[in-house]
């Protein structure tokens, strides 16, 4: 599904003194099947954004459309329902949100809610159980025995089970050592990579961004600073910096690679675990 913003502006509070305007101004298309991550700053307006990708926050002014839903400032007439059952939003520490009796119970919550029987809701519970790292023999135990991390797995699922066609991750990997969260945004990787989902991940890691993202948006006061591919972006260095961003590790070091033996072109693209193809390519090589 692609999204579409147009001239859309949000405002908190409007008519009140707390009155305070989250988005300006804010056109850009996130297009169908494509991998975007958003970042920016603290207060940039992350936040915002996205929620109005499921209608939780709609527009002051301006039109923000989702595939065939079309969300216009002032218009009260949106199905959110058929909207949510196709955007799926992962949370930081989406575990705080489980509250069935078994682990099955709470992955099939959204599926049956938005329609689906019963059996076709615990089959795909069944199914997604190895696909987020977890035995099938969980099912039937409350979540609420879980580790932290197994936790996390089962929320997941529980958003995974829609089936949405958007996937909009906030942070997902908040709190988790490295190992955790390499293991997570994978499984998401793969779950965008096999399904096609439209995925759209608001992190303060540049490194994800470098390495899972097709496109980036940069967002500063409220603004759209900057989209495009990893190329375009973390070529403006100087400008990222003055916006309170750094380049991540990976990338500077391919630049300063660069740089240093004057070449004309780096491809900015790495493997999942972070390798630049790049660099890897070169060692095979001279390992030849
Ligand atoms: N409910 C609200 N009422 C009033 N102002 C708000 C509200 N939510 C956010 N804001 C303000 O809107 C601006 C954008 O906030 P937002 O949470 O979208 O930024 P963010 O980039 O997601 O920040 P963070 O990285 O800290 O989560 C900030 O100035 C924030 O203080």
């Amino acid at each position: 599904m692609d999204i579409v913003f147009s001239q859309v502006d949000h405002c908190y509070m409007k008519g009140t003194p707390f009155e305070k305007v989250a988005l300006k101004d804010f056109s850009l298309t996130i297009p169908s099947g494509s991998f975007t991550a958003v970042i920016g700053h603290t207060g940039s307006g992350k936040s915002t954004f996205i929620q109005h990708i499921n209608g939780l926050l709609r527009p002051s002014s301006g039109t923000v459309q989702v595939g065939s839903y079309v969300i216009k400032a002032g218009e009260k007439k949106v199905n959110l329902k058929g909207l949510r059952k196709e955007v799926g939003f992962v949370f930081q520490y989406p575990e705080h949100q489980l509250f069935e009796e078994t682990v099955e119970k709470d992955i099939t919550f959204g599926p049956v809610n938005f329609g689906l029987s019963k059996e076709k809701a615990q089959k795909r519970a069944r199914e997604l159980m190895p696909l987020v790292g977890l035995q099938e023999e969980l099912l039937s135990v409350s979540p609420f025995q879980l580790s932290g991390g197994q936790m996390r797995r089962v929320a997941i699922a529980g958003v995974l089970a829609s089936r949405p066609s958007v996937l909009v991750l906030d942070e997902p990997a908040a709190s988790l050592d490295p190992e955790g969260r390499v293991n997570i945004m994978n499984l998401f990787y793969d779950y965008h990579k096999t399904h096609q989902t439209t995925t759209i991940l608001v992190t303060h890691h540049m490194e994800d961004a470098a390495k899972y993202a097709d496109q980036i948006i940069v967002l500063h006061n409220g603004m759209v600073e900057m989209i495009g591919g990893r190329e375009l972006i973390f070529e403006r260095v100087s400008r990222l910096n003055e916006i309170g961003l750094d380049l991540p590790k990976s990338v500077s070091f391919l630049q300063n690679i660069k740089k240093k033996f004057e070449l004309s072109e780096v491809p900015m693209e790495f493997d999942v675990k972070g390798t630049s193809n790049f660099l890897a390519n070169l060692v095979t090589k001279k390992g030849e």
